[in-house]
């Protein structure tokens, strides 16, 4: 039986879905996870704990939809709220993508430099045009992302996602043989020992700063990394003989392997590096040795896969825009190509200026991922599931309501860390590399 009778039929398999919403899960946020982990010693503790939370507010917006049938976040949010509903969600997955692609765009500007340099042995401090970040995020957007962003429908863009979740494999397949490999390493056990003589006390110092202005890119980074919910109801609407019960499986199961290998990437990186990991992992092996073949390898994937992405993740940030300020209007080359020209120059604007990739990873985790994993699952189920099925008092509101305060509660402490950490002139963010 359909979800939605006589309107759609859905056509993908169990397993399907969940590599899909595995894809939708997957992307930058796994090359911050290392240093949140050199941040924090409970990294372990809190990355479990934002999975099973993201796991949660996926079973809030499964039971909403199933309330009214609805197949889009966005239309849930205008279901519980009306127009300010509608765009509240609207703005946060805009701002979520955008800084999405800005995160992609930037390990472009900070990874193919090294890429190139090493393919034409380059010596790395020349200053020549070709090994400035900047100019090549600008080509690369403008020559390979801008025409891929143009096509008027994702058609086999789509497939590409699959790539993508296979470059990332490949690369925590090498981040954890290398970090396994004692000879790549051995330079970091050496400044291991003078550093940290006593990795006890440095244990004891990890747990005590939990609450401090170090930490504060933590939570974000792993609430980045876990956003996946704008994606859900339409997997949702395209799953074969579609139930609740069916989805939230098909979700758990996605968000489990992700944690696993979200998991190992924080550990191994972390391993490798220990206190001198970077907030973009990747870029810390360029520390070992630029020529590494294993490691330029994994740099080309991982090149590859975020550089399809950005044109995937383009895709419902335009569709949002358009349902915002055009609605009820038809499709529009001019207006479908000035959308992703105005976009993408902003981003460009964004990754150009950005000094660290931890800016971006700590503004959007601590402000519109809160959003949809948190704030916005729990109030539209707590409107939408009318009171006489399911009264304010009742378990499930109050526990929908305690979600929401955390959500929020997070989002305000980990703003007010963050601009602390700006102002107090010792930037975690504002250093480069
Ligand atoms: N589109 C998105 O916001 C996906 C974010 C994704 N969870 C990541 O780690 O990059």
């Amino acid at each position: 039986m359909s979800l939605y009778p006589g309107s759609f039929e859905g056509k993908t398999s169990f397993g399907m879905s969940v590599f899909n919403l595995g894809n939708a899960i997957m992307g930058s946020g796994i090359l911050g996870l290392a240093y949140a982990m050199a941040n924090t010693g409970i990294l372990l503790f809190l990355l479990s704990a934002v999975a099973a939370l993201s796991s949660y507010s996926i079973h809030l917006l499964l039971k909403s939809s199933g309330i009214v049938g609805i197949r889009a976040y966005e239309q849930l949010g205008y279901r519980a709220f009306g127009t300010p509903g509608k765009m509240a969600a609207g703005i946060a997955i805009t701002l979520q993508n955008i800084g999405a692609m800005s995160s992609y765009l930037y390990i472009v500007k900070s990874e193919l430099p090294l890429v190139i340099q090493a393919f034409l042995k380059e010596d790395p401090n020349s200053d020549l045009w070709y090994l400035n970040g900047n100019y090549l995020v600008i080509m690369v957007s403008a020559s390979i992302i801008l025409p891929l962003a143009l096509m008027k429908q994702l058609g086999y863009l789509g497939y590409t996602s699959g790539f993508s979740l296979s470059c990332m494999v490949f690369f925590l397949s090498a981040v954890s043989y290398s970090s396994l490999d004692g000879g790549t390493c051995s330079f970091y056990y050496v400044t291991l020992a003078h550093t940290f003589p006593d990795s006890v006390l440095y244990d004891i110092m990890l747990l005590v700063t939990f609450f401090s202005p170090q930490t504060a890119y933590t939570v974000p980074i792993l609430a980045f990394a876990f956003v996946c919910h704008p994606e859900v109801l339409p997997i949702y609407t395209e799953l074969r003989n579609p139930s609740k019960k069916k989805m939230q499986k098909v979700s758990n199961i996605s968000i489990f392997v992700m944690y696993s290998m979200y998991f190992l990437a924080a550990l191994f990186g972390y391993l490798t590096f220990y206190g001198h990991v970077e907030p973009e992992l990747l870029h810390t092996y360029s520390r070992i040795d630029p020529y590494d073949t294993l490691i330029l390898c994994v740099r080309v994937a991982v090149l590859t896969a975020v550089t399809l992405t950005v044109p995937i993740v383009l895709f419902p940030v335009r569709r949002a825009i358009q349902h915002m300020l055009f609605p009820a209007k038809s499709f529009n080359w001019l207006r479908h190509i000035a959308i992703a020209v105005i976009l993408l120059t902003l981003i460009n604007m964004l990754v150009i200026f950005a000094p660290n990739i931890l800016g971006i990873f700590g503004v959007i985790g601590a402000t519109s991922a809160p959003c949809l994993i948190f704030i916005f699952p729990a109030v539209f189920y707590i409107r939408i599931v009318p009171e006489d099925k399911e009264p304010l008092r009742s378990p499930s509101k109050i526990v929908a309501v305690c979600f929401a305060a955390l959500g929020v509660s997070f989002m305000v402490m980990s703003l007010s860390f963050i601009i602390m950490d700006w102002t107090s002139g010792t930037s975690h963010a504002a250093g480069g590399h």
